[in-house]
């Protein structure tokens, strides 16, 4: 571990993201001088259109591909480091549940590979199911789960490993709506029981950006730029009200101009 990695209290950004670009090795230009600030407890949304380039964000930040030019830093780490460390945690559309596993044993598994004992897996899991309203369903496989409590498994299996960042690429995208708004007011819920957790959250859906996000990032058309950067200053705890309030009207016209430009 280098000296910058241990100085994490210190680092101002959680998420820093230096004029980044990324170039595939077929020449597709993903990404172009993207620039990131993100701090602590922050709830962002990346918004923009089809092959933009939101995935690939995520992807570098995970560390799962390179950039092809400047500099990325997960809490003052690199980001396979930061990965390493399991300071981050994923949740996808598809859920990722092993048909055979209970939803407890799910929730485990990445405890299990991290080498944590029984007991304690078995402490954390049943947190975080209690967490996603889902202690009752310990034992359950996950064919028996609705869409919806699939995606809460799949939430609580990330919340496990008490990651400081989450990212989220589309994870509501196959929800029926009323499970999609159900989900949407359970996660800002435990977004902030978990203090200090950073969420990344990838949408198509500007109601949703605005609902959940302290600050929306709206990207250009490929290559992905950063076009805009909206702040959403209503205050939580924030409810189903909040969807009639002129702020929110006012915020979702902002940032569905934003990506018209
Ligand atoms: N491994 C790869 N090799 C070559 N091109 C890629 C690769 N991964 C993504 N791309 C291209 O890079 C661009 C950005 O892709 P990316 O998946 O990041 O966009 P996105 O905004 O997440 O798209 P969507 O909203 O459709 O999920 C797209 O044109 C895509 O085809």
């Amino acid at each position: 571990m280098s000296e910058s990695d241990n100085n994490i209290s210190i680092m101002a950004d959680w998420v820093q993201l230096n004029h980044v670009n990324k170039v595939y090795s077929n020449g597709t230009v993903a990404l172009q001088d993207v620039s990131l600030h993100i701090k602590e407890n922050e709830f962002i949304s990346f918004v923009g259109p089809s092959g933009c380039g939101k995935s690939t964000v995520f992807k570098l930040i995970a560390g799962l591909t390179e950039a092809t030019d400047g500099d990325i830093r997960i809490m003052g780490m690199s980001p396979a480091h930061a990965r390493k460390q399991s300071e981050m945690a994923f949740v996808f559309q598809d859920h990722t549940l092993l048909p055979w596993c209970s939803v407890e044993d799910n929730v485990m598994l990445p405890l299990s590979l991290r080498g944590m004992p029984k007991k304690q897996r078995l402490e954390e899991a049943a947190r975080v199911l209690e967490l996603v309203g889902l202690k009752d369903y310990k034992k359950a496989l996950p064919r028996m789960l609705s869409g919806g409590m699939k995606m809460r498994v799949s939430i609580a299996r990330a919340l496990a490993s008490r990651p400081k960042l989450l990212l989220m690429d589309e994870p509501f995208g196959a929800l029926d709506e009323i499970t999609r708004q159900t989900l949407q007011q359970e996660l800002l819920d435990i977004w902030q029981r978990e203090k200090g957790m950073t969420v990344l959250f990838v949408t198509h859906n500007v109601f949703e950006a605005v609902f959940l996000s302290t600050r929306v990032m709206v990207m250009t058309p490929r290559p992905g730029k950063i076009a805009e950067e909206i702040s959403i200053p209503f205050a939580f705890p924030r409810d189903d009200s909040y969807h009639a309030t002129p702020e929110f009207s006012e915020y979702v016209r902002e940032v569905s101009a934003a990506l018209k430009h």
